[in-house]
């Protein structure tokens, strides 16, 4: 069945779901529009402040009836209220605050990968960082929650959807010794755009929590470019141990990258560090380095920014290249000089902190 057939047959499923108040739910006004991915169906219902729970039944039967036209697809259904997250002042008067944090099932450390915007080479680096975490003998996941870029099933050369077991977890990719599970391989890619807001982040709730991450000692989380929904999602319902943030030397003076940054403290997120990525040249031929870009522009900033500075990654063709035919350096050319950089950083990165050896 085409996607949008089976978008008109669920929502036909719909109209055997009765809401509180009377009513069904495929004649709605808070039911959004359903949409359809090679492995996901996702759809949300808003309800007024107050009634979640009231409207809790009505999201499992609806669960249940997509679930019945679409077998075979993960089901997302979120509630969503609406509600601003409650402040200091909301939770003394006794009104709710965002639900606690929750550790993530086999999970034991979460590192996240954050840009003040896109293109620096977020996932490049969160992906090679991973894998130097996996040679430093840690057992080591990645999950690409990057909703307007999905870039690691390319890294990492990910094919097909993730498997879903019969009791609707994902089983993740394995690639290079990683267990993979991307965003990228739920969307079309025209759909980013309307999977924004409650819908983007009940897509990362699940796929964090609903995928069998085995016993990893680390996840790291390619994050989208910027602040948005995902990143405040993300902190908000799990702990994490910290945030790396990547940067060019054309981005030194960093605006958008100090952005982040202030959400991240305002938001209590350990701050592990800067990366300068595309740093300086290193000539293919004679393996000869130049700083382009000058020196230590990076290293300033991130004392300004008052965070450790963990170190720059060359600009070179090899990184490229490689990365898009899924080869990343630090599995493809281990002894390079790209794949040297990024096992400084994972080793500078674990030496600070290293709670994310335990
Ligand atoms: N050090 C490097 N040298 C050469 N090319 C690089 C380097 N780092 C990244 N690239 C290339 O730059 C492009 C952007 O990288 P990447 O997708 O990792 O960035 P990003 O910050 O995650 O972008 P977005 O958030 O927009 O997806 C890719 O083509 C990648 O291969």
């Amino acid at each position: 069945m085409a996607d949008i057939e089976l978008a008109a047959a669920i929502k036909s499923a719909l109209d055997a779901v009765e809401i509180p108040g009377g009513g069904m739910l495929s004649g709605y006004a808070g039911l959004s529009e359903i949409i359809v991915t090679p492995s996901a169906v996702a759809f949300a219902i808003a309800v007024a402040p107050g009634m979640e729970a009231a409207f809790g039944p009505a999201r499992d039967a609806a669960q249940q009836a997509a679930q019945a036209v679409a077998p075979g697809r993960k089901i997302m259904v979120s509630l969503t209220s609406g509600k601003p997250p409650a402040t200091g002042q909301a939770a003394a008067q006794g009104r709710p605050g965002p639900a606690p944090k929750q550790a993530v099932p086999g999970v034991k450390r979460i590192i996240a990968v954050g840009s003040g915007k896109g293109g620096v080479g977020k996932s490049t680096t969160a992906v090679n960082l991973a894998l130097a975490f996996a040679a430093e003998g840690l057992s080591v996941g990645i999950l690409d929650a990057d909703l307007y870029g999905p870039s690691i099933p390319k890294l990492l050369g990910l094919e097909g959807k993730p498997a879903v077991r019969e009791d609707g977890i994902f089983s993740p990719h394995n690639a290079f010794g990683l267990k993979a599970m991307s965003i990228g391989s739920m969307l079309n890619p025209d759909q980013a755009v309307v999977w924004r807001g409650p819908m983007a982040t009940s897509a990362l709730r699940q796929l964090l929590r609903e995928t069998d991450w085995g016993d990893l000692d680390l996840l790291v989380v390619d994050l989208p470019p910027g602040t948005g929904d995902i990143h405040i999602s993300l902190f908000q319902q799990s702990e994490v141990d910290g945030v790396v943030i990547v940067s060019t030397p054309q981005d030194l003076a960093l605006i958008d990258a100090k952005k982040a940054i202030d959400m991240l403290r305002r938001m209590g997120v350990p701050l592990l560090g800067l990366i300068e990525n595309m740093s300086y040249f290193i000539a293919p031929d004679t393996g000869a380095r130049y700083d382009i870009f000058g020196t230590g522009g990076a290293e300033a900033a991130a004392k300004t920014l008052d965070m450790p500075f963990l170190g720059a990654v060359p600009l070179v063709m090899s990184i490229r290249e490689n990365s898009d035919t899924g080869q990343p350096p630090v599995v493809s050319a281990p002894t390079g000089p790209e794949a040297q950089a990024f096992r400084a950083i994972a080793a500078k990165i674990l030496q600070g902190s290293p709670a994310l050896r335990r």
